[in-house]
């Protein structure tokens, strides 16, 4: 058991429904660190938490002997304990990550004449993210806290997996969680990673991130986009959708094959992977909404994220254009929850410049390819 210090940035669902519970149980004493002042006062208040299983039996863990900063309000404090930890965590949603690179650069100028290591792992769904925090925090650093970080820091990127949905109780801090978690760590050459319980750690991360991000998360946005394009709210009910059903194995066909090709998985354990995934869609302890896995659409059709890339894969490896995909991007173009800032500036984008300049602007994709038109003609025929 450990009794050092693990700096967990964001005290989400994430944050405390995975993260935070494994560095605890792991004997970390874990501070969070997040914007949200009632977040914050209830941590320090209660000082524990409860998460509960999305099963049966809805079995209950006490996480104990939690405390929180506030980002900005408590910054030295923080910059401080940063300064101190073992390691730094964050789940606070790709977008927010840079914006975590000047505290944690300033954390590290704390530890200059220090030998003691330190991990900071990004746990985002997205392909690279602790590589992309440490490109924003290393123009930050001094030239001495920049040779600290070269022989004691590393960022090894990771894949979580654990859906932890929108969260209803009358304890602000309980989260309830399916009873699934992977969370992967690619293990840096000649480094060692602080242990974690329940953190795999592997040499080569492209495999499961790639996996993960485009079975996972891609089947899961298609589900919420079409589920939301039909009405339907929430993910149970759009996964037992037989159309919506049929659009999302066929997703997962494009990507599965792609992912067998490239990884040389077998078709029947990957198969077995898909199956599983689609039954944790149908998770029936879980109530989840269509617009909280839809959210940030604009993210999700970007070039590295689980459509675009996977598709465009696809084409190079195959010389054919996926259908489902271009049909998922289609629905992600049409998805205009109003209470979602980047749904609206994607509508708003296709309504001021036109679909052909929002498909190209947003994904990437140029507009004299198969894939586009494909997109296209899916936007004009889904109904
Ligand atoms: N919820 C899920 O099922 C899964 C989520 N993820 C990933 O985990 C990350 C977090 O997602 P959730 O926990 O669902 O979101 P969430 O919205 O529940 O939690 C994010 C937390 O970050 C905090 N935050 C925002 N800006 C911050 C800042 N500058 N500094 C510190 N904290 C800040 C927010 O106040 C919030 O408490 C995302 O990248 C998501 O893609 C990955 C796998 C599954
Ligand atoms: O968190 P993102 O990237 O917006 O994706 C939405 C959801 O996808 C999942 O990771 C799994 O599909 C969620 O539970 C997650 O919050």
């Amino acid at each position: 058991m450990s009794n050092e210090i693990a700096v967990h940035f964001g005290a989400g669902n994430i944050g405390r429904g995975f993260i935070g519970w494994l560095l605890a149980q792991s004997g970390y004493q874990v501070v969070f660190a997040d914007v949200n002042d009632d977040l914050v006062n209830e941590i320090n208040e209660k000082g524990r938490y409860q998460v509960i299983l999305a099963n049966e039996e809805q079995a209950s863990f006490w996480v104990e002997g939690v405390t929180a900063l506030h980002n900005v309000k408590e910054e030295r404090a923080l910059i401080e304990m940063i300064g101190k930890a073992a390691i730094v965590t964050t789940a606070v949603g790709p977008t927010v990550l840079p914006l975590l690179a000047k505290i944690i650069a300033e954390g590290m100028e704390q530890r200059v004449r220090s030998k003691e290591t330190l991990t900071v792992i990004a746990c985002e769904n997205m392909i690279g993210g602790s590589t992309i925090l440490q490109e924003a925090v290393w123009p930050l650093l001094s030239a001495e806290a920049r040779l600290y970080g070269e022989q004691y820091v590393t960022f090894p990127n990771a894949a979580v997996d654990r859906i932890v949905p929108n969260q209803v109780h009358q304890d602000k801090l309980t989260v309830m969680v399916e009873p699934f978690c992977e969370w992967v760590v690619e293990m840096p050459q000649g480094a060692q990673l602080p242990k974690v319980a329940g953190m795999l750690t592997v040499a080569n991360l492209t495999p499961y991130i790639e996996r993960k991000l485009f079975t996972v998360n891609t089947g899961h946005a298609v589900t919420a986009y079409l589920g939301y394009m039909k009405e339907i709210s929430s993910i149970e009910d759009a996964i037992h959708n037989e159309r919506i059903l049929f659009a999302v194995r066929s997703a997962l066909e494009e990507t599965g094959a792609l992912l067998e090709k490239k990884f040389d998985f077998s078709h029947e354990e990957h198969q077995i992977y898909i199956d599983k995934i689609i039954e944790r869609f149908k998770n029936p302890y879980i109530s989840d909404y269509v617009t909280r896995v839809g959210r940030s659409p604009i993210r999700k059709i970007g070039e590295n994220d689980r459509f675009v890339q996977p598709a465009r894969q696809f084409v190079e490896a195959f010389n054919e254009t996926p259908k489902a995909l271009s049909q998922a991007i289609a629905a992600a173009l049409k998805f205009n929850d109003p209470e979602d800032a980047e749904a609206r500036q994607l509508q708003a984008a296709i309504l001021r410049d036109g679909l052909d300049q929002a498909i190209e602007d947003y994904t990437g994709i140029k507009p004299y390819t198969m894939l586009f038109q494909r997109i296209k003609d899916s936007y004009y025929s889904l109904v």
